[in-house]
């Protein structure tokens, strides 16, 4: 490389949320910048960024989120810090990104993905078959509470925010019977003693993109490209292509009951796509395979496919 690597004289700038579990994803992205640079950790600086969207949900503790404001509403302080050079990479859960970034900013650099699949959290249970009819589950994502309704009508889905303490705190004083968290969360936060029950695709498609981690740049910043194209991964961002495809042609804003999953096996691509009703009542899916270079294409026409199925309201009725 020939433009100048950082230094602890002049460390590269890493923008990140304040989450517990943001940090451990800025601390992964900085560690494996370090050793693909054989670069000390004080070439980089963390720089924490306090979003709308981390005030918002801090005022607004028991609404959805998806009712606290506009599309990238924890991402428009960060995207601003990194277009005006506050910032030189910014890194985020892609499964919170929208699936077009603002001017400027490119958005195509993925660590290896960690465990796609939802974590089933009940103390003593392993698995919604052995809840009681009518018990309480927590959650504030759409999908997992319209999958939840599809799958156990029963169930009572109750608004539930919140850190793994939070969560694990309102369960222990009842006021929820079960939640849901990602595997991919607890595992980088080294949360190993969460009871949580990896749940099966087959059983719960996740959201489009779980599990994965994304950084982005400016566009015209090239020493930061190359620098990025060392620690990319190339196979989370096949699927990633295809998963986001599916998302984009559903208009998927977080407001909608939307689950993606791509897989590869050799040079091919599944895909899985489900879209629900938000009070679960309905639910259609679809499962395809093509070539791994093919899987925009997969993605795009999976997604009309599922349009046409679900007809006009599908998406309006609310629950
Ligand atoms: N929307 C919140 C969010 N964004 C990313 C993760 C977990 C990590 C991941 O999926 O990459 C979570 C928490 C959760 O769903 O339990």
């Amino acid at each position: 490389m020939t433009a100048s690597l950082p230094s602890p004289a002049s460390p590269l700038k890493i923008g990140t949320r304040g989450s517990p579990l943001a940090l451990a994803q800025a601390h992964e992205t900085r560690d494996r910048l370090a050793a693909a640079f054989d670069l000390p950790a004080e070439a980089f600086e963390v720089v924490v960024i306090r979003t709308t969207g981390d005030d918002a949900a801090l005022i607004a503790k028991d609404r959805p989120l998806k009712d606290l404001g506009g599309k990238g509403l924890f991402t428009k302080e960060i995207e601003e810090q990194l277009s005006s050079g506050g910032i030189d990479i910014a890194v985020h859960s892609m499964k919170d990104m929208p699936v077009a970034q603002p001017g400027g900013l490119v958005l195509d650099c993925y660590l290896p993905r960690e465990d796609v699949r939802d974590g089933f959290v009940s103390p003593g249970l392993s698995g919604w078959a052995e809840l009681p009819q009518g018990a309480v589950a927590g959650t504030s994502s759409l999908r997992r509470r319209a999958q939840l309704l599809n799958r156990r009508p029963d169930l009572k889905v109750v608004e539930f925010r919140g850190n793994v303490q939070t969560r694990l705190k309102k369960l222990a004083d009842g006021v929820a019977d079960c939640t849901f968290l990602a595997m991919a969360g607890l595992n980088r936060l080294g949360r190993s003693d969460v009871p949580a029950t990896p749940v099966e695709p087959e059983a719960m498609l996740p959201a489009v993109a779980q599990g994965a981690i994304g950084i982005e740049r400016r566009g015209s910043d090239s020493r930061v490209a190359d620098m990025l194209a060392a620690i990319h991964d190339a196979v989370t961002a096949q699927r990633l292509v295809a998963e986001r495809a599916f998302l984009a042609a559903l208009d998927g804003s977080c407001e909608t009951p939307i689950a993606g999953l791509a897989e590869l096996d050799g040079s091919t691509l599944r895909l899985r796509g489900e879209v629900l009703r938000p009070d679960g009542s309905e639910a259609i899916s679809d499962d395809a395979t093509c070539a791994v270079e093919d899987g925009a294409k997969l993605g795009h026409e999976m997604a009309l496919k599922l349009l046409q199925q679900a007809g006009p309201n599908f998406f309006d009725w609310r629950g």
